[in-house]
């Protein structure tokens, strides 16, 4: 009864805090908060720009588009709060968007983090959630979180293989009986291919790009494996030679080329997670194999690239993106059962 009341007042929050995207699942209704990771503001007074609303997709319009007097920041980098004021504030205005703490209650918020963080990184994680406006808070990793989103059966003897491509780090984890037996982190993920892209423009065509447009060609055209029909595209730049504006065309084969390197860190870091597993867990995943989630793993033909490379089945999670705010939000559902596994601290019942 008494839990009702409390998810009628204030429901519980489960949040993927991406170094690209952060979302927000509410229990019993879904993903309600969608938002890039980014706030914008005035740079002398470091105050966020529209009374604090220049936070999530209008910041990151604003990004490499402002004057100097604007900047527009990430407060998280490879998955770990680094600049804490700013992500607080992001986080209070995610929670006020997603219209909890009514009657000026506290929500309890189950947070995925990367399972490679330090004490301190938590700390950070604990300290701007709790400021922002969260109750009891319990932290998830990334991976583990992904895994119950994926629906994989993490919870039996078997092992179950998990590999979250993000926007700053991939993690690849193994689980079983509801744990992680092995995983690793690693920051060559999507801005990673990004910066790839950004270089082999400027040494292929002498193009100067930014980020984002490196990143609209991966999402564009972008593929992991050699497609049945290949792609064609017009890249727009700065020439680097005569400094003035020009088009070329790019082919998914050269963008395939500038992000291989990557895809090739990520195989090994895969190769090192299954590596130091029980022969009698790796001999699970040959049936079992591995689901790729993550906005990396929307990369065409990436599920070729990886069985290819590891041998072993590789499927794409239907909606990378959600995968792990799906996972919190199962959380939640569940909490009495999980809550014994997660590192809590807060306020709250
Ligand atoms: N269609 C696509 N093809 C290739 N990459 C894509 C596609 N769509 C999104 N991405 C990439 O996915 C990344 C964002 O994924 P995601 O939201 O899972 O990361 P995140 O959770 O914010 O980051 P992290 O897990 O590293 O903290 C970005 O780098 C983006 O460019």
């Amino acid at each position: 009864m008494l839990n009702r009341l409390r998810d009628w007042f204030c429901p519980d929050l489960g949040i993927d805090l991406g170094t690209v995207n952060t979302l927000i699942t509410v229990r019993g209704e879904g993903v309600v908060v969608d938002e890039p990771t980014v706030v914008a503001l005035e740079k002398k007074s470091r105050q966020i720009l529209g009374r604090g609303a220049a936070v999530g997709k209008l910041a990151k319009q604003m990004i490499g588009r402002t004057p100097g007097s604007i900047e527009a920041v990430k407060p998280v980098r490879h998955g770990v709060i680094t600049d804490f004021q700013l992500c607080e504030q992001m986080l209070r205005y995610f929670f006020r968007k997603a219209a909890v703490q009514k009657a000026g209650l506290r929500p309890r918020v189950v947070i995925a983090v990367p399972s490679g963080i330090s004490p301190v990184e938590k700390r950070a994680v604990f300290n701007s959630a709790e400021r922002a406006g969260a109750g009891r808070i319990y932290l998830i990793e990334k991976a583990k979180a992904a895994s119950i989103g994926a629906g994989l059966p993490i919870s039996e003897p078997l092992a179950s293989m998990i590999c979250d491509i993000g926007g700053g780090t991939t993690e690849a984890a193994i689980l079983s009986l509801g744990e992680i037996v092995a995983s690793r982190s690693s920051r060559i993920a999507g801005e990673a291919m990004d910066e790839a892209i950004v270089d082999a423009v400027r040494q292929r065509f002498s193009l100067r790009i930014g980020m984002a447009t490196a990143e609209q060609l991966k999402i564009e055209i972008g593929s992991a494996y050699p497609l049945d029909n290949e792609l064609t595209t017009e890249v727009r730049g700065l020439d680097s030679i005569s400094g003035i504006p020009r088009k070329a065309m790019i082919t998914s084969e050269e963008l395939r080329l500038a992000v291989e390197d990557c895809l090739w860190k990520i195989v090994n870091n895969i190769k090192a997670t299954i590596e130091v597993c029980d022969p009698e867990l790796i001999g699970d995943l040959a049936d079992t194999g591995i689901i790729l989630t993550g906005g990396g793993a929307l990369l065409r033909n990436s599920d070729l690239f990886f069985s290819e490379h590891l041998g072993v089945p590789v499927r794409v999670d239907p909606q990378p993106l959600t995968t792990v705010a799906r996972g919190t939000a199962i959380c939640l559902d569940h909490l009495q059962h999980w809550r014994r596994r997660f590192q809590t601290e807060g306020v709250g019942f």
